[in-house]
C-alpha cells in the first residue's frame, strides 16, 4: 500500500517557492517563485534579489527615504528572476507559483511568456494601483489566478 500523507502538487510547488524565498536578503518581504509546465515539471525558480554584480551589502534594502537610497529601483522581482533563469525557450501554457501576487511589471512579463495560471499565497498589496493594474492586464489576457489553498501541513527540513 502506498503512503497516503504525501503532499499534493500545489503544496509541492508552493513549498519550493517558499524555500526559494528563504534565499532573499530583503528584510521586509521575501518572495519566491516556481514556474511549472502543464505536465507538472519544474521549469525555473527565483526569488527577489539584487541583480548580478550589484552587491547585497552595498545596495540599499530600505523602503523609505530618497528613492535612490531605497531598494525599489534595483531589486529584481522573484517572478522576473524565475523567467530570466529559465534555460529553455518555451514556457507557453505554464503555471507560476508565487508567494506574493505579481506586480504590474511582472504581470506583463508573465503574459508575454505565455503563462496561463498564477497560484499565489499572499495578496497583501491588493489595494494598491500596482496590483489593480496587474489584475486588469491578467484578466484581459485570460490568465487565470487563484489563491493557494493551504493544507496547513508543516514540513520540517533539517539542514
Ligand atoms: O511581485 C513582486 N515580486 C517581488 O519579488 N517583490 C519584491 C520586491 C521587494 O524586494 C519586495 C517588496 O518589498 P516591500 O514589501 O518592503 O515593499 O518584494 C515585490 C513584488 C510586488 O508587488
Ligand atoms: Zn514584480
Amino acid at each position: 500500500m502506498k503512503r497516503e500523507d504525501y503532499i499534493n502538487w500545489d503544496a509541492y510547488f508552493m513549498g519550493i517557492a517558499l524555500l526559494s524565498a528563504e534565499r532573499s536578503k530583503d528584510p521586509n518581504t521575501r518572495v519566491g517563485a516556481c514556474i511549472v509546465s502543464e505536465d507538472n515539471k519544474i521549469l525555473s525558480v527565483g526569488y527577489n534579489g539584487m541583480p548580478m554584480g550589484c552587491s547585497d551589502d552595498e545596495f540599499p534594502w530600505s523602503r523609505e527615504g530618497n528613492p535612490l537610497d531605497t531598494k525599489y529601483p534595483y531589486v529584481c522581482h522573484a517572478e522576473l528572476n524565475a523567467i530570466l533563469n529559465f534555460a529553455g525557450n518555451d514556457m507557453k501554457g505554464a503555471k507560476i507559483y508565487i508567494t506574493l501576487f505579481p506586480c504590474n511589471e511582472c504581470a506583463k512579463a508573465l503574459i508575454q511568456k505565455g503563462i496561463k495560471e498564477i497560484i499565489y499565497m499572499s495578496d497583501k498589496y491588493a489595494e494598491t494601483d500596482i496590483v489593480i493594474a496587474s489584475k486588469r492586464m491578467l484578466d484581459a489576457a485570460g490568465v487565470n489566478y487563484r489563491q493557494y489553498n493551504s493544507i496547513n501541513k508543516e514540513i520540517i527540513l533539517s539542514l
